[in-house]
């Protein structure tokens, strides 16, 4: 493996960050190189949206250059858990209404599930989001990333942002999944074998071949910035190309530069979980399995959609969660809970004994609805398992797909679905 250079010689092949932001940035960029880029959406959270419109404000002075191109979302604490959260929505709210940017207000759902079922990441777009899950339009072939509110806001200011091209770690897929292994198995398997910063500033290219929907693909970019990557990007494949025009000059080149390739033999794979406290701390379910769990959390930007639904309904169809258990479901947006009630899916979780959140992140950072107590286990659909954070420093998460989530509320420890009888 070979550093790559930062050349700017324009006959060597590029990878997929390269490609977006030479097209983007109006020149020819390798790995290294600062570029502008134009920026196509940029998305602002309820909790980071005081900080961002004080800077608009006060440190700029200015006002959105493309209202369009910039939405807002209440999704972390939404109903408001406090007045001072009900305060700040309200800001962000009046906001929203002087300058004309979009707002999704209490109930639409997670950011990155809104943004993409509203059309606003498209292949080759920059996407920039005041969330460090804004990996997640990679899925989708559009260059995402999570900024703070000083630059998330100097890029709502110029329409541009500037970036140091990131270098690539090319992580391909081989081999098929066996039955009751999924994407979020193979995500966190990836994360495992990268490492928790194991991808410091780099972009994730994922070569899945035509494997995996959407949905799926937005499993795997999300969880690439638990490596510390700047982009996560799947190269477009399957369901994508018939939902998007993929222009040719988002794929990656043949000969390439990476810093680093992982192969990964989906064949082989086994459910896997993530233990406390980091991400990268991953097991197969089957060496886990019997720990006592106080509280089952389905949901997220993670696993919060229809088909992650469908995966946890298919488990507890005609089950019953353990009484000594809780088990939270909370669907990722509006839309996702709509179809999920439109099918049957919401009325089997909840005769199995779920208990149905607002479309939002729930209790996944902790801030409300679903905070843990000392010495609380919890098993998680989510993306992130540090210390303290869904409540208490002493409670313990462990991250899993949606099927091992439901087969562990019924059987109240940690379980497969071959456990519950499911096969
Ligand atoms: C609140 C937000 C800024 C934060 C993030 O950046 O990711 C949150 O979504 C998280 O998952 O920890
Ligand atoms: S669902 Fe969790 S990980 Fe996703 S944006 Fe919300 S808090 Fe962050």
């Amino acid at each position: 493996m070979t550093a790559p250079q930062t050349t700017t010689d324009p006959s060597r092949p590029q990878t997929m960050a390269e490609r977006i932001l030479s097209r983007r940035g109006g020149g020819t960029f390798y790995a290294g190189d600062l570029a502008v880029v134009e920026v196509d959406q940029v998305m602002v959270v309820d909790s980071i949206a005081q900080s961002f419109i004080e800077r608009m404000q006060k440190d700029l002075a200015a006002v959105p250059k493309y209202p369009e191109r910039v939405s807002i979302v209440i999704d972390h604490v939404a109903p408001a858990s406090t007045v001072s959260v009900a305060q700040a929505q309200k800001e962000a709210r009046e906001y929203a209404a002087q300058t004309g940017v979009r707002l999704f207000d209490v109930g639409r759902g997670i950011c990155h599930q809104v943004l993409m079922e509203e059309g606003l990441a498209q292949p080759g777009w920059i996407v920039l989001g005041s969330d460090s899950h804004s990996t997640t339009y990679g899925a989708v072939a559009a260059f995402g990333s999570g900024m703070g509110a000083t630059d998330i806001a100097l890029a709502a200011a110029s329409g541009k942002t500037w970036l140091r091209v990131p270098e690539s770690v090319k992580v391909t897929l081989t081999g098929e999944l066996r039955s009751g292994v999924g994407a979020k198995d193979v995500a966190l398997e990836m994360i495992a074998r990268l490492g928790a910063d194991g991808a410091t500033y780099q972009s994730v290219e994922i070569h899945a071949g035509d494997r995996f929907t959407r949905s799926e693909r937005m499993t795997l970019a999300n969880l690439c910035v638990e490596a510390g990557a700047k982009a996560g990007l799947v190269v477009p494949g399957g369901e994508i190309l018939t939902m998007y025009d993929v222009p040719e000059w988002v794929y990656p080149q043949k000969g390439a530069t990476y810093v680093r390739e992982v192969e990964i033999d989906l064949s082989v794979l086994n459910p896997r979980m993530s233990a406390p406290s980091e991400v990268d701390n991953v097991h197969d379910v089957s060496e886990l399995r019997g720990l006592k769990v106080d509280q089952v959390f389905i949901g997220t930007c993670t696993n919060g959609r229809l088909d992650d639904l469908h995966a946890a309904a298919d488990v507890l169809r005609g089950q019953k969660v353990d009484p000594t258990t809780r088990l939270l479901v909370i669907p990722a947006s509006s839309e996702v809970m709509e179809a999920a009630m439109a099918d049957g899916t919401l009325l089997t979780l909840i005769q199995a004994g779920a208990v149905l959140g607002t479309p939002g992140c729930g209790p996944c950072m902790g801030r409300h609805q679903g905070v843990l107590a000392p010495g609380e286990v919890c098993v998680s659909t989510s993306n992130r398992n540090f210390i303290g954070r869904m409540g208490d420093k002493d409670a313990r998460i462990y991250l899993a797909s949606p099927a091992v989530a439901a087969a562990t509320a019924i059987k109240g420890r940690i379980a497969l679905p071959e456990d519950v009888g499911v096969a």
